[in-house]
């Protein structure tokens, strides 16, 4: 079968990563993001992190994120020899925090402001995103006065205002009832539409979302003993390439039979790892 896409260069390289701590937590994770190019289409990447509860996403989110120092491995963007710095990769964390003080212009300004050449282009930078997020209109408000989803966009602003296209958001989808998480999946999928560089990794517990966003699911999980009890120390025991399956950028995904087999077979899955 020939696939809609080609991939172009490598965008993230995970080496090898090893947690520990008193025991292994990450074991030699490795994984790689790759620049998909469809034709016609500005196409980013949107990779999902799952796996069951205390394997280890938040400790690779932080690797990732280049807020903690692997024990041995190392994370590298953009076919770099050296590895991710703090800041490169734009963290959208779960409580969405921002100056209360300032107004969801001066949130983005102080972001823009800090990688742009003049103050005409963070202005200019700053309204692209409020216009692609049909938020103009809330420009001169406070982040108290936004509603959730809101306050989630603005985040995602700020973080690609001063990250160079990385996007790490963790946990998205907690929380939220059916229909906020519809609008939380088209806002991934319209920032993964903005910059074919924009790459967009999603930790989730959230298989259904996963799947409706995702080019591709990473599943971390741990092996067991003979005795069945499991071994600690994590890697990824499943890649599932979405947009090769013909499963990735179907607005229609969910009608799908296919949608319901791979969560089924995801959720069973979770129950070995
Ligand atoms: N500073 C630390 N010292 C020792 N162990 C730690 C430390 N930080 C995390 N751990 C352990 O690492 C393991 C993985 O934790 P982590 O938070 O990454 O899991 P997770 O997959 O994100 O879980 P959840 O989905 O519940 O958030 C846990 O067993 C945790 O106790």
């Amino acid at each position: 079968m020939k696939h809609p896409y080609t991939l172009g260069q490598r965008l993230l390289t995970i080496d090898k990563v090893c947690v520990s701590y008193d025991r292994p937590i990450l074991e030699a994770v490795s994984g790689t993001i790759d620049n998909i190019q469809r034709e016609g289409m500005q196409q980013g990447q949107v990779v999902c992190l799952l796996g069951p509860s205390g394997v280890g996403k938040s400790q690779l989110f932080r690797c990732i994120a280049g807020l903690q120092r692997p024990t041995s491995g190392s994370v590298r963007l953009n076919g770099a020899q050296r590895e991710v710095q703090p800041g490169e990769v734009g963290v959208v964390a779960q409580n969405y925090p921002l100056f209360n003080h300032r107004t969801v212009w001066g949130n983005l300004m102080v972001a823009a402001s800090k990688t742009s050449d003049t103050a005409e282009q963070a202005r200019q930078r700053c309204l692209a995103l409020l216009e692609e997020f049909e938020m103009v209109d809330t420009a001169k408000s406070y982040p108290l006065a936004l509603s959730g989803g809101q306050r989630q966009r603005v985040a995602i602003a700020q973080q690609l205002l001063c990250s160079s296209h990385f996007l790490l958001m963790d946990e998205p989808f907690s929380g939220l009832d059916p229909l906020a998480k519809t609008k939380v999946c088209e806002t991934i999928i319209r920032v993964s539409m903005t910059n074919e560089l924009n790459t967009i990794i999603v930790v989730t517990h959230d298989v259904e979302s996963a799947i409706r966003i995702a080019d591709t699911l990473w599943v971390l999980g741990r092996e067991r003993n003979a005795d069945g009890k499991l071994i600690s120390g994590a890697s990824i025991k499943e890649v599932y390439n979405l947009a090769e399956m013909g499963l990735a950028w179907d607005p229609d995904i969910e009608s799908r039979k296919e949608f319901f087999e791979m969560a089924a077979a995801l959720k069973g899955r979770f129950a070995t790892l």
